[in-house]
């Protein structure tokens, strides 16, 4: 790609072969199943709403779903925003699909791959002001989509009513927890996030950060403690995809929606251009290592080594979950 058309595709974004409906708000009928896009072309604010059950991990799919839907909101240009969420109270984004990465077939292990570093490109690299709502758990790829966005709006975690147990969730590439490496792009969006000490620390030790920590380092910009609003925004109400529309009251995401709004009075041309002053060049350095990349993410994933490493580990979640 050379600049001047990469340029334009991070300004604008590649058209989208499916072009919105003139109507206010897009039934979640004309969406994915896997992400649900809503937007209301009057607050200029869209949703992504990441749907994919148990745990929203990326699966090939489900990265050409995010895709898709960013640049089907894009294609409307009457939207400046847009809220990254998910249908899962608990979950964010697990990351990677780990099944994906088992014993995988010879041909789609490549193309799962750059489906994910087109999330990096697409979602990165927006004309869209991104708000992450990570309302639990965001290990791993999950970060990466949280820290891919503009901004980033935590849980403080809540106390189940019922059982009165505590979640917390919590944040942070933990890859090396697992035995595998963050991609070099993965993490040096940790080290632009949080700065280089911060990031060599936690690469290294695969930190999964509680909210409050999240904060000091900077990994998140704010966190909402988890008590009902006692009233919700009619805008918002309309925002939420059917999935989650009992969660009008969340803090976390009335948050999110506030933040949303302030980007989306920012005049886009000036927005998007100083956007593009921190990120156009680290996109166009990853664009350019992308095959290589490719390469070495798939040579290290079929060593025996690690191939043995993922089993044990996707059998250990597995058994975790059974005895649930
Ligand atoms: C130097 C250059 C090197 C080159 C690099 C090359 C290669 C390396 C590639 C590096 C990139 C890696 C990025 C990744 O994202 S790797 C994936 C990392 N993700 C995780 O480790 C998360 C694993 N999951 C969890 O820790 C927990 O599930 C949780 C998210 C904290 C939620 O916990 P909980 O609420 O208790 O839920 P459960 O654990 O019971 O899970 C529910 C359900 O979901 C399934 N599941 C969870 N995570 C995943 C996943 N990542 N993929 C697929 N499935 C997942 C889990 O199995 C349960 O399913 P069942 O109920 O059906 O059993």
């Amino acid at each position: 790609m050379n600049s001047l058309r990469a340029r334009a595709h991070l300004l604008f974004g590649r058209r989208s072969h499916q072009s919105l409906a003139p109507h206010q708000h897009l039934s979640p009928a004309v969406a994915n199943d896997l992400v649900i896009s809503t937007v209301d072309e009057n607050s200029g604010i869209a949703m992504l709403t990441m749907n994919r059950p148990p745990a929203n991990s990326l699966s090939m799919e489900m990265n050409e779903a995010i895709c898709d839907s960013i640049k089907t909101i894009e294609a409307n240009a009457k939207i400046q925003s847009v809220i990254l969420s998910s249908t899962n109270p608990k979950i964010f984004s697990a990351g990677l699909d780990v099944t994906e990465l088992v014993s995988p077939d010879k041909d789609r292990l490549p193309r799962f791959w750059n489906s994910l570093q087109q999330v990096y490109i697409d979602l990165y690299g927006s004309r869209l002001a991104t708000v992450a709502a990570i309302q639990g758990h965001a290990p791993a790829a999950g970060c990466f989509l949280a820290m891919a966005c503009d901004y980033r709006v935590m849980s403080a975690g809540d106390i189940n009513s019922d059982t009165k147990k505590k979640h917390v969730p919590t944040i942070g590439l933990n890859e090396t927890q697992l035995g595998i490496a963050a991609p070099p792009w993965m993490g040096q969006l940790l080290v632009r996030t949080v700065g280089f000490r911060q990031a060599e620390l936690a690469l290294a030790l695969g930190t999964l950060f509680p909210p409050e920590q999240a904060l000091a380092v900077g990994l998140v910009d704010d966190i909402v403690p988890h008590q009902k609003a006692e009233s919700g925004e009619d805008q918002l109400i309309d925002l939420l995809p059917s999935q989650i529309k009992d969660q009008a009251l969340n803090p976390l995401l009335q948050r999110a929606y506030s933040q949303a709004r302030i980007y989306a009075k920012i005049p886009p041309q000036a927005r998007v251009a100083s956007k593009m002053v921190t990120r156009e060049e680290h996109i166009f350095r990853m664009i350019a290592k992308r095959d290589e990349d490719t390469q070495h993410f798939c040579g290290f994933v079929t060593q025996k080594a690690v191939q043995k490493n993922l089993s044990a580990y996707v059998e250990a979640l597995k058994n975790k979950s059974a005895k649930k």
